[in-house]
Order: C-alpha cells, then sequence, then structure tokens
C-alpha cells in the first residue's frame, strides 16, 4: 500500500508544494485542517442517510436520472452498473428550479446541501489558487469554479454492505471535471490506480477531504497533472455513505493548456474543445472509458 499524500491546510507554506507535487505524482491527496464545520458534513450525512432510509417507491419518485435525480444501480445512461444508489444534483443554484422534479428530497436536504457545496465549493478554490501560486500562472482556475455559470455538480453515493466482498460498487473511471472534492463516512472502499496500473487502497477518513484531479485539469496543465482512475468496491459489513463535488467549468469554455504554463515551443497534446463538448462526448462514454483519447492529438481515434 502507497502512502497517499496529506496537504495539512494549516501549513500554508509546504502546502501549496505538496499539493503540485501531488497532482504531478498521484492526481490525489488527503486535505486535512480544511476549516470546514464538522457539524455541516454530519447534518448532510444525516440528510443523505434518512433519503437513501426511504422505502424504494418513495425514492423511485425522485429518479431515474437524467442526468440528476435519484439512481439505483444503474450508473449512467450507457449501460454501466454497481452496487450503489445515489442522488446527482445540480450544484448551480438557477437549477434548484428542479427541485420539483425530486419530490421526494426534503427540503432540509436542499438547504443543507447548499451550504455543503458552497464551503466545498470555497475550500476548492483555495486549492486551485494554491496550485495556480505554485506554478506561478495567475488566478486562472479557481474563477472558473467560482463563476455563476460554472457547470459544477454534486453526488451523495450510498454502499449498502454487500453479501460479496470486493464486487463493483463503482467502477473504475476519470472524473471529467477539473477536480473532485469527495468526503466518505468511515468504511472502506475507495481505490486509486498507481501510475505502474496497481489499484490502492484509500483509508477512509471522515474528518478529511480526498481531492482527484479531472480530465479537464489533465488537459489544462497539457498532461503534467493526471486525472486519476478510481473505483470503488463493495464490503461486507459496513455501508458506505460518500459526498463528491465535482468542479467544471461554465458550459462555454474552451478547455485548453494555459498558456503562461507551456514551455517556449510546447504544443498541445489535444486538440481544442469547450467543455460542453466535452461533456457531450463524455455522456456517450461507458464509465472506464478513456473519455480524452479521442481529443488527443496525433492519434488514430
Ligand atoms: C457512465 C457515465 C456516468 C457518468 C457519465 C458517463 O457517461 C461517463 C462519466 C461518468 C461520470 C463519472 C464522474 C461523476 O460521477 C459523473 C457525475 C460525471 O460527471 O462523469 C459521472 C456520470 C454520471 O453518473 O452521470
Ligand atoms: O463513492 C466514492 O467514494 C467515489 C465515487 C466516484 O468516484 C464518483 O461518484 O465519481
Ligand atoms: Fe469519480
Amino acid at each position: 500500500m502507497v502512502e497517499i499524500p496529506v496537504v495539512d491546510l494549516s501549513d500554508a507554506i509546504n502546502a501549496k508544494k505538496l499539493i503540485v507535487e501531488a497532482c504531478r505524482e498521484f492526481g490525489f491527496f488527503k486535505v486535512i485542517n480544511h476549516g470546514i464545520s464538522r457539524e455541516l458534513v454530519a447534518m448532510l450525512e444525516s440528510e443523505a442517510v434518512n433519503f437513501f432510509e426511504l422505502p424504494q417507491h418513495e425514492k423511485d419518485r425522485s429518479g431515474p436520472p437524467s442526468p440528476f435525480g435519484y439512481g439505483n444501480t444503474r450508473i449512467g445512461p450507457n449501460g454501466d452498473t454497481g452496487w450503489v444508489e445515489y442522488l446527482l444534483l445540480s450544484s448551480q443554484p438557477q437549477l434548484m428550479l428542479h427541485k420539483p422534479h425530486f419530490p421526494t428530497i426534503p427540503e432540509p436536504f436542499w438547504l443543507v446541501m447548499g451550504e455543503y457545496t458552497s464551503a466545498v465549493r470555497q475550500l476548492l478554490m483555495g486549492v486551485l489558487d494554491s496550485i495556480c501560486e505554485e506554478l506561478g500562472i495567475g488566478t486562472a482556475l479557481s474563477g472558473l469554479i467560482g463563476n455563476e455559470r460554472s457547470d459544477s455538480c454534486f453526488r451523495v453515493n450510498h454502499y449498502p454492505p454487500c453479501p460479496a466482498l470486493n464486487k463493483i460498487g463503482f467502477g473504475e473511471h476519470t472524473d471529467p471535471q477539473i477536480m473532485s472534492v469527495l468526503r466518505s463516512c468511515d468504511a472502506p472502499g475507495l481505490q486509486i490506480c498507481l501510475k505502474n496500473g496497481s489499484w490502492d487502497p484509500v483509508p477512509s477518513d471522515p474528518n478529511a477531504f480526498y481531492f482527484a484531479v479531472g480530465d479537464t485539469l489533465q488537459v489544462m496543465t497539457n498532461g503534467r497533472f493526471k486525472s486519476v482512475k478510481h473505483r470503488v468496491l463493495t464490503n461486507c459489513i459496513k455501508s458506505r455513505v460518500s459526498m463528491i463535488y465535482f468542479g467544471g467549468p461554465p458550459l462555454t469554455e474552451k478547455i485548453r493548456p494555459i498558456c503562461s504554463l507551456m514551455e517556449e515551443g510546447e504544443e498541445s497534446m489535444y486538440k481544442k474543445f469547450t467543455w460542453s463538448e466535452y461533456k457531450k462526448s463524455a455522456y456517450k462514454s461507458i464509465l472506464g472509458e478513456d473519455r480524452l483519447k479521442r481529443f488527443h492529438k496525433n492519434k488514430n481515434n
């Protein structure tokens, strides 16, 4: 088992360097002393547990996801399945107009989710600013998440204990967005794929947040950071609840390497595309597919 980098945000001097090193080496790191209140996290987890305890027919009234809503076993529109039920929701306040489509998600859930996603968004923006400072590239990244048109979303996954150990809870994939911020209860299952192709279990830590580099950040750094492949396997004993904030750019944003990061004469490894184009293409793919492949230059794709 390889030690996943731990970034202590109370140690500002070392944090930036550690974050950038972790993004280059793992595309993944753990953050402690993040300043988000335990009570807020516990309140949202408890709202989520209450929802998942509803009778099946009640949960189904807030589904199926298209792409937002309650989903059970089926992940995405292309036949992927897992030992998981979930809520996938937009975190853009203006899309809260869609609330009537989810009649069995109670008002307190929305309220606490709003507070939680805005706290996690701030945390992510701070981490992205640290990355930019360390790389000496202004503040190109956090503005994309802070933007009111940012296309970010939020997911709560519930993996009930499974009679079979190590079955697929959530199949291997990379996240398409810029960066994801994950928090789980104290139950195992998450694994990341290391550079050598082996799977490394991520010890659960309910007091920490895990950050994962997404495909978009891979492109914006011209491959310096790699989006991390990850998956969740089942266990027989504990129910696992995870909450993930996926920080995405506005739909119209052109995704391309940040100019000030490029060396003289360095060319983009990727074709130009907007987040909207990438998202459309991602939603035509199955979970485990290399979604960036068709956007690579000079490849037969
Ligand atoms: C199989 C799929 C589910 C997914 C959309 C996709 O077609 C391919 C990307 C998947 C993923 C992985 C990270 C996030 O959980 C997610 C919400 C995302 O943005 O991309 C899911 C999509 C989903 O569950 O709808
Ligand atoms: O549930 C987890 O711990 C991870 C799930 C995940 O990777 C996702 O929802 O994209
Ligand atoms: Fe993921």
